[in-house]
């Protein structure tokens, strides 16, 4: 488990989640911004395209209406030309096998607006349109109308209506000539039908007034439509062609396409939904997802193994240190010859522990060494005197410790003063560095009392000429403030070939045979042997 969370603390997983998330957003950022500016030049394609498409359709029913009205004008002139009666106008019509293609139904009306000709049937039914717009349009302008979608009078159906003026000799209206177009099944459906509307688009026609002249549902023909802001109608009623964005009442967001007629005050329109126009970009964003996924993938795993081989050097630096820890290797491990972050690091590590090892041996020093003479201070004695007695047991060797204070080293210090003293004291360290050998160890215990370790003796007759050699160093006065000086000292001396001595029987011996050189009037020294004989010798 803790192995499982140290893993996402890792450096390893950090850096391949930075590449995963790197690619990641560059992925869905590049990807994104592409998708959308496909499906934004997608969206002008098909916006374009279907706006040709309507422009087709809208030359289409603009030449239908004007073939209608065309024929309706011969009709009329024909009429008019050979000054039919209105009674006998039924004839004249049925004779027109044209109308009957062209015109769901044509109709004659007096001036009054009674109906006097049906195309489609002889028995006339009392009708009046006298209060048709379109008929009172056509009395006023003396020439032929297009009229808004209303029901026809005669046949309840939908319908829009052409109308032409009949004229007698004199010009004057005697009646009108109306031709209908159905618009249930208006002569142009096959040209609408064949427009693409997307699988929930739908196309509309509609007057200027907004009121339906096409629509798929039925029932909405006729109606007024709504042309409130905001509404699909109000952007298809814009007054120039093209396309905008909307939005069904359903909240499905369409492409709405519009074109006005020419003959008419119509417009037709027709709303794609975004979703069908971008079908197959569908299938484009998912195959996008699907390879974004897999580039992340292999970023990932290709970060992951990076990752891995960059972080090697510090894997070793980190066996280096455990290396170093368990004693199997030493420092210099660190000091590598790399020229990247890892070799600074390394070789930065190798300077700071060499430097703390360093500061470690000066500690040691200081914590070993007297302050003012520089020899061994008792610390280090004390350490020391058990070793030298063990190493001189094992080599069976004699073995001395002498034991030397300063003679009346009081009264310097009280008429000369403290620094005096101080002067004395390290003088006196010096001549004793210099009367010993190399081999043998000399430290300050404390104030004037001083220590000397001797190995390596030859015979126990050796520590005497030592006595003397030490005695006759501290003959020459000291200099004291440029004041000469006689400085002497006692000297207690202990030795031993007994391998079983210990420290504390040689500090012992040591000490009284001081005592007793003290006792016998200072500057001389005295011999205790421990183990075997007393006093040797006192001088
Ligand atoms: N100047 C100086 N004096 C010290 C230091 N340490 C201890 N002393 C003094 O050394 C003197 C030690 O005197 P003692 O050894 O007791 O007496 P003494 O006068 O030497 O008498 P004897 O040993 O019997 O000859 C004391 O006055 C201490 O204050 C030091 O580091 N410097």
């Amino acid at each position: 488990m803790r192995r499982f969370s140290s893993f996402f603390y890792s450096f390893k997983f950090k850096i391949t989640a930075l590449v995963i998330t790197l690619v990641l957003f560059a992925g869905i950022g590049a990807g994104g911004i592409s998708l959308l500016i496909a499906e934004a030049e997608l969206r002008e394609v098909i916006a374009r395209q279907e706006l040709s498409l309507l422009t087709g359709a809208a030359a289409f029913i603009d030449n239908d209406i004007q073939n209608k009205r065309n024929l309706l004008k011969v009709v009329a002139e024909e009429i008019n030309g050979r000054q039919l009666s209105l009674s006998q106008i039924q004839t004249m019509l049925e004779a027109h096998e044209t109308l009957r293609d062209t015109f769901f139904n044509v109709n004659a009306f007096d001036r009054a607006g009674n109906l006097v000709a049906n195309l489609h049937d002889r028995r006339l039914k009392q009708v009046n349109i006298v209060a048709r717009p379109y008929f009172q349009q056509t009395l006023q302008l003396h020439e032929g109308v297009i009229s808004a979608p209303l029901r026809s009078a005669i046949s309840g159906q939908p319908v829009v209506v052409l109308t032409q003026p009949l004229l007698d000799a004199n010009g004057n209206i005697i009646g009108i000539l109306v031709g209908a177009m159905e618009l249930l099944r208006p002569s142009f459906s096959a040209q609408l039908d064949a427009l693409r509307q997307g699988a929930d688009g739908y196309l509309f026609i509609v007057t200027s007034k907004g009121v339906m002249v096409h629509h798929p549902d039925k029932k909405r023909i006729l109606e007024q439509g709504d042309d409130s802001e905001g509404s699909l109608l109000e952007a298809a009623l814009l007054p120039d062609d093209g396309w905008e964005d909307g939005v069904l009442d359903d909240g499905v967001p369409v492409l709405l396409v519009h074109k006005r007629l020419r003959e008419v005050d119509w417009t037709i329109a027709l709303s794609y939904p975004v979703r069908s126009a971008f079908s197959s970009m569908l299938s484009v964003r998912l195959r996008a997802l699907l390879g974004a996924m897999l580039v992340t993938f292999c970023a990932g795993l290709f970060g992951w193994l990076i990752t891995k081989q960059l972080l090697r050097p510090l894997r070793r630096l980190h066996q280096h240190v455990e290396d170093i820890s368990a004693g199997r290797a030493d420092i210099n491990v660190f000091d590598i010859v790399r020229r990247d972050e890892f070799g600074h690091l390394s070789r930065a590590f190798y300077g700071l522990s060499q430097r703390r090892a360093q500061a470690e041996l000066e500690l040691q020093q200081l914590a070993s060494t007297d302050v003012l003479t520089s020899l061994h201070n008792r610390r280090m004695f004390d350490a020391f005197l058990p070793l030298a007695l063990a190493r001189a047991g094992r080599a069976g060797q004699p073995m001395a410790l002498a034991i030397l204070d300063v003679d009346h080293f009081k009264e310097i210090n009280d008429t000369l003063g403290h620094a005096a003293g101080d002067q004395v004291l390290v003088e006196f360290a010096r001549r004793l560095k210099d009367a010993v050998r190399n081999t043998d160890t000399v430290a300050r215990l404390a104030g004037d009392e001083f220590v000397i370790v001797f190995e390596q003796l030859a015979s126990n007759m050796e520590m005497d000429v030592l006595g003397k050699k030490i005695l006759q160093a501290m003959q020459p006065p000291f200099l004291i403030g440029g004041v000469p000086r006689q400085v002497t000292s006692s000297i207690g001396i202990a030795i031993t070939v007994d391998a079983d001595t210990n420290s504390e029987e040689m500090m012992r011996a040591a000490d009284q045979a001081l005592y007793r050189v003290k006792a016998a009037g200072r500057n001389s020294f005295s011999i205790h042997t421990v183990g075997t004989a007393m006093v040797l010798r006192a001088r």
